[in-house]
C-alpha cells in the first residue's frame, strides 16, 4: 500500500499568526510539494488571497483551496471532503497537506474527519499545531471571569465557560501536538515563560512549545511529527464533545455552537485617500465595539498595487501586496469579525464617515 500523505492542521485564535506560519512554510519548503486548505471565516476569502498575493514562488492558485464556511465542524461532508478528495485525486500528489482552520473553529471535528474511510485510506494527521498570540494572552483576552464561571458551574455543570473566546482557545490548546507561542517580539523573555507555564496546564502531556516572532519556525520542526492524531481522539477533549454525541446527526442549525457566538460582515469602500486616517478610525471602532479582527484590501490613489490592512485587537499593520488584476473589481473591502451582536450600522458609519 502506498504511504499515507501527512497532513498538518494549523489552528489558533483569530489573528494568532496562522497565515504568517503558512507563508513562512511556503518560503522554506525546500522543494517539498505542499498543498493547502484554508478555512475562512467571513466571506471574502482573504487569507487565501493574502497567500496568493505574496508572490512567493511555488505558491500557485491550484495549491491553495479555500473552505469558505468558517466552521469546519458543520461542513465536513459538504466542504472538506470534496476539497481534500480533489487534492488526493491529482496526478501530481503533494508531499504534505497543510490545513489552516479558521480562528474560530474547534479543531477536533476536523481531525475526526480524517477517520472517514475515503480520507483515512490515504492521509494521516501528522500533527496539530496551535499558534498562540502571546501578547493577547498576556493582556488577558482569553481569560474568563473566574467568579462568573464559578456561578455558572454551580448552575449547570455542563457549562464551564462564560466566555466563548476562552472556549475556542482552550479547545485549540487541548488538541495540540505542538504550540507556537507567537508574537514573542511583543513580550520579554520572562513574560513568555510565564505564559508557557500557564498554558502548559491546558495541554496534554508531552506537548512542546516553540517561541516565535512572525511565526518564523523552521518547517523541519513542525512537519514530520507523525502524531496520527486521528487515532488519538479520546486524548483530545473538546467542548464540541458536549454539543454532539455523534457527528453523523449533525445539522447545520445549532444555536449552541461556538461559532454562533461570533459575527462577521464586509464593509465596502471606494478609493481610500488617507489610509492613516482610516486606520485611526478602525482603532477607535475596535475600542468602542466588540471587534476581534479586521482585515481586507484597500484601493489607494496612484498605486498600482492593493494595500493589505489588518488588525488584531488594536494592533494594525498595512503593506502593499500584489497588483490589481485586469478585470478584478478595484475597490476597498474590509471584513470585520467580532462577537455576536456587533452593531453593524454604527461600525459601518464610523468607518465610512
Ligand atoms: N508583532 C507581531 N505581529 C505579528 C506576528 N505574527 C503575526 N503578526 C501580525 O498579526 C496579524 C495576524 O497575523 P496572521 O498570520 O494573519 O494571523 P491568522 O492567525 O492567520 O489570522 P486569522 O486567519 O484572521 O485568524 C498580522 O497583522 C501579522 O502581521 C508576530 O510574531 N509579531
Amino acid at each position: 500500500m502506498a504511504k499515507k500523505i501527512p497532513a498538518t492542521v494549523i489552528t489558533g485564535f483569530l489573528g494568532a499568526g496562522k497565515t504568517s506560519l503558512i507563508r513562512h512554510m511556503i518560503e522554506n519548503a525546500n522543494g517539498k510539494k505542499l498543498a493547502f486548505l484554508i478555512n475562512e471565516f467571513g466571506d471574502l476569502g482573504i487569507d487565501r488571497e493574502m497567500l496568493l498575493g505574496c508572490g512567493i514562488e511555488g505558491c500557485t492558485e491550484d495549491d491553495i483551496v479555500e473552505l469558505a464556511n468558517g466552521c469546519i465542524c458543520c461542513t465536513v461532508a459538504d466542504d472538506f471532503l470534496p476539497a481534500i478528495e480533489g487534492i488526493l485525486d491529482r496526478e501530481d500528489k503533494p508531499d504534505h497537506i497543510l490545513i489552516e482552520t479558521s480562528g474560530l473553529a474547534l479543531p477536533k471535528p476536523l481531525v475526526k474527519a480524517f477517520n472517514w474511510p475515503e480520507v483515512r485510506a490515504q492521509v494521516t494527521v501528522d500533527g496539530v499545531i496551535t499558534v498562540v498570540d502571546s501578547k493577547a494572552v498576556k493582556e488577558g483576552r482569553f481569560a474568563d471571569d473566574e467568579d462568573a464561571v464559578q456561578a455558572q458551574r454551580e448552575a449547570d455543570e455542563n457549562l464551564d465557560h462564560e466566555n466563548p473566546l476562552e472556549e475556542v482557545f482552550e479547545d485549540q490548546l487541548l488538541c495540540a501536538d505542538m504550540v507556537v507561542l507567537n508574537k514573542a517580539d511583543l513580550l520579554d523573555g520572562d513574560e513568555i515563560r510565564e505564559i508557557e507555564s500557564e498554558l502548559a496546564k491546558s495541554l496534554r502531556d508531552g506537548v512542546r512549545f516553540l517561541h516565535a516572532s512572525n511565526a518564523a519556525v523552521d518547517p523541519a520542526i513542525l512537519l514530520g511529527l507523525e502524531a496520527a492524531a486521528e487515532d488519538d481522539l479520546d486524548a483530545r477533549p473538546s467542548h464540541h464533545d458536549h454539543h454532539h454525541d455523534d457527528d453523523d446527526d449533525h445539522d447545520h442549525d445549532h444555536d449552541d455552537h461556538n461559532h454562533d457566538e461570533f459575527d462577521s460582515f464586509t464593509v465596502h469602500l471606494n478609493l481610500v485617500e488617507d489610509a492613516d486616517a482610516l486606520e485611526e478610525k478602525l482603532i477607535n471602532v475596535v475600542k468602542a465595539h466588540d471587534v476581534l479582527r479586521v482585515k481586507g484590501f484597500l484601493l489607494r490613489p496612484n498605486a498600482d498595487r492593493r494595500e493589505v490592512i489588518q488588525g488584531v485587537g488594536p494592533r494594525f499593520n498595512r503593506y502593499f501586496d500584489r497588483a490589481w488584476k485586469d478585470g478584478e473589481a478595484k475597490r476597498s473591502q474590509l471584513v470585520v469579525i467580532g462577537r455576536k451582536g456587533l452593531d453593524r450600522a454604527a461600525i459601518e458609519q464610523a468607518i465610512t464617515a
